[in-house]
């Protein structure tokens, strides 16, 4: 049940996956909810941890360091690199950015299981699994290729079928092989350790599904139909020689499953903490927010991570015992990119590294987007347009505009400084009101984890401000009214510094900057609402714009960068063209197929891939025409070797006879290239 006013907050974004760069779907779905939550909180004044790191085991990490020729410590130590960086510098404020390859979290992993293990929490159990005799070690179902049975392609995984999406398991695809040795694998014995989530039905079915109603439907829909669906036992151990060795007699070579170990990284990247940041720290105080019934855990995530969330990670922790569990999970839908779903491996992506790289300094337009669109309800999408036209259209024209002329227009009017306020009239009351009441909106959104919601409250405070400007018209009333002037722009000033407030845990570095033009102190949520933050009297700073225009040229050169990662995407996926009838062996003697040299080659007038070349065949000088000239300049071509169908029967092309046909051989871009031996062959010289 959700407690009313807990002692403190632990926040929890999930573990980034180290073998790839953040991008924006990481962004939308769990970083950027987590860290306006986070924020808002300390802003409240309320005791908040806010903790990550990276996922540094698992399969994935181990093929993804074979394949480039290094270690996974090595693979993991670059993105965990990356991934902080960019964080740190997008202002996702953590108080902890640990690693699950550090000795604080192998020691709390391995001592977790250490204890379940001698509760007896876990039941063990023999089966069948592929071995590889050459490599000397079991094979995760990454690690087998073979055909697949649904769709016969060749080379489907021991998991799944990239070919037909079909989900296999090792044992049915067809001739499996290694992916280690190449050699066909056999099936051997071994034991494992199995957490047996069927014991806990009936207490998961009492938690979530009587206790936590109020969790976002899309949650609770999903535990429901886990639950519902039937609860296997889990083995949280695996055969493999990168991750967390299993602390227990007779698991030699085997390590924790990542997703046993993951969740409990939060766990660590708490003690790390206190660890490395807190001076005099009694190694103790972790305790407070992870066992302490008073403290209220949320987990961000996406929803690819919510069986793992709210139903196995509360597993584990309940069967350890000593635990409180995760009082919401506000996990997201997806965000996909231009129509097509977000992918790691098929650079299908907008990078957070490369995003602030490209767009230096406009971090929170990213995070304005991100939240506005955010995908909390269903999948949504990520358009470049869009991004464009909300920067223009909302942070531009509505947000920084009314901020920018409350600020130019104090300063053109009063030097700068806050005028008083003078006689109120009802159009005054009623912006009075709104400063009174728009915070408090906000702040309930933000609690209720509706964040699209709360920043449609934030740009509609803003909108009121520029209403009123619009109204009282102060640009025309100075002329013989500088009172009332006075009186717009304080309320208008008032409403601004109210404005910095509410718009830090979304849009932190604007709200910096606002504060700064303000010359004030940043002030904490408790103050929202009020009406004298700047004083009568009290200097501002030399204003500038919080937002730019983004031009289309900008958005376009974005939109083309994906148009090339969609060519490239497909010219490799390219299939390669189905195989012909078959032919006899007396077909083939038929072709007389011959090593020549090129003479001479020349453009086809008029033609633009058309080229003339003369050949030495060795048994005579002839002219082939070859549709070659998109591919080769005549100059780069003359000397070279080549193989020509010899007795092709002659053809008119372009008004030229062609004698014969080069071979070419088609690569997966269109490109072309010669078939030539492989060292220089008399002229004439056969090709069988
Ligand atoms: N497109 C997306 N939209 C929303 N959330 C996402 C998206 N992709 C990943 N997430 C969430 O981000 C968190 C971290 O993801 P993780 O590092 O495990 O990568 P992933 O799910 O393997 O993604 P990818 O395959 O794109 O690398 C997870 O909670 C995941 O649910
Ligand atoms: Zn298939």
């Amino acid at each position: 049940m959700t407690q009313k006013s807990p002692k403190r907050y632990t926040i929890t974004a999930a573990l980034p996956y180290a073998n790839g760069p953040v991008h924006i779907g990481h962004l939308a779905g769990v970083y950027v909810p987590a860290d306006i939550y986070a924020r808002y909180l300390r802003s409240q004044g309320r005791d908040v941890l806010f903790v990550c790191g990276s996922d540094e085991h698992g399969v994935p990490i181990t093929i993804r360091a074979q394949k480039e020729g290094i270690t996974p410590q090595q693979a993991v130590d670059k993105y965990h690199q990356m991934i902080k960086e960019s964080f740190s510098e997008f202002g996702v404020a953590f108080d902890m950015y640990a690693r699950t390859s550090n000795a604080t979290h192998h020691q709390t992993a391995s001592d977790f299981f250490k204890q379940m293990y001698e509760q007896g929490n876990f039941t063990e159990q023999v089966s069948e699994q592929y071995y590889d005799q050459k490599a000397g070690q079991f094979l995760a179902d990454r690690y087998i290729q073979g055909t697949c049975p649904v769709c016969s392609n060749p080379n489907a995984y021991g998991d799944q079928c990239e070919n037909c999406g079909s989900t296999l398991s090792p044992s049915e695809l067809i001739n499996p092989v290694s992916m280690l040795s190449g050699e066909k694998p056999v099936l051997k014995e071994t034991k494992h350790w199995y957490l047996p989530l069927n014991q806990y039905e009936t207490w998961l079915r009492e938690w979530i599904l009587q206790g936590h109603t109020e969790w976002k439907p899309n949650v609770y829909g999903q535990c429901k139909s886990w639950i519902e669906g039937g609860l296997q036992p889990r083995p949280m151990t695996r055969d493999l020689d990168w991750g967390i060795p299993v602390p227990v007699p007779g698991a030699e070579g085997k390590v924790l499953y990542v997703w046993f170990d993951a969740p409990i990284g939060y766990i660590s990247s708490t003690k790390d903490y206190f660890k490395e940041k807190v001076a005099n720290s009694t190694g103790e105080e972790w305790k407070l927010y992870w066992q302490s019934e008073d403290t209220r855990l949320i987990h961000f995530i996406g929803k690819d991570n919510i069986v793992f969330h709210c139903i196995i990670f509360p597993v584990i922790l309940k069967a350890h015992g000593g635990y409180i569990l995760p009082d919401n999970v506000p996990a997201n839908e997806f965000l996909n990119l231009e129509g097509n779903k977000i992918s790691t491996s098929r650079n299908w992506a907008v990078w957070l590294h490369e995003y602030l790289q490209d767009f230096p300094g406009k971090q929170d337009v990213l995070r304005y987007v991100l939240c506005a669109n955010a995908p909390e309800a269903k999948d949504n999408d990520f358009t470049w347009k869009d991004y464009q036209n909300r920067n223009n259209n909302e942070l531009v024209a509505n947000l920084g505009n009314f901020v920018n002329r409350t600020l130019v227009l104090t300063n053109k009017y009063f030097r700068s400084k806050v005028p008083p306020c003078n006689q109120l009239f009802d159009l005054d009351k009623e912006i009075i009101a709104g400063i009174q009441e728009f915070p408090g909106k906000i702040a309930a959104s933000i609690e209720a984890f509706r964040f699209r919601e709360a920043l449609a409250h934030l740009m509609d405070f803003s909108r009121l401000g520029n209403k009123y400007l619009g109204d009282t018209e102060p640009w025309k009333v100075i002329k013989e009214n500088e009172a009332r002037v006075q009186t717009i722009l304080h309320i208008s000033l008032q409403l601004t510094a109210n404005l910095a407030i509410v718009m830090e845990p979304f849009l932190p570095f604007s709200a910096a900057k606002l504060n700064q033009m303000l010359g004030i102190q940043p002030f904490n949520w408790s103050s929202a609402g009020k009406l004298d933050l700047l004083p009568i009297g009290h200097s501002l700073k030399e204003a500038y714009l919080l937002f730019d225009k983004i031009e289309d040229a900008v958005v376009e050169a974005q939109v083309q960068k994906l148009l090339d990662t969609k060519k490239a995407n497909e010219a490799a996926n390219r299939k390669v063209p189905p195989a012909k009838a078959e032919v006899s062996f007396d077909d083939f003697t038929k072709m007389d197929i011959r090593v020549a040299t090129i003479l001479a080659a020349e453009a086809v007038p008029k033609t633009k891939k058309l080229l003339k070349l003369t050949l030495d065949t060795g048994l005579d000088k002839r002219t082939v025409v070859s549709g070659i000239a998109e591919h080769f300049k005549p100059e780069e071509i003359i000397g070279r070797q080549v193989c020509l169908l010899a007795n092709l029967a002659p053809r008119d092309i372009k008004g030229i006879q062609s004698q014969g046909m080069i071979l070419m051989a088609e690569d997966r871009d269109g490109s072309l290239s010669f078939i030539n031996p492989e060292k220089v062959i008399i002229n004439g010289g056969t090709v069988s």
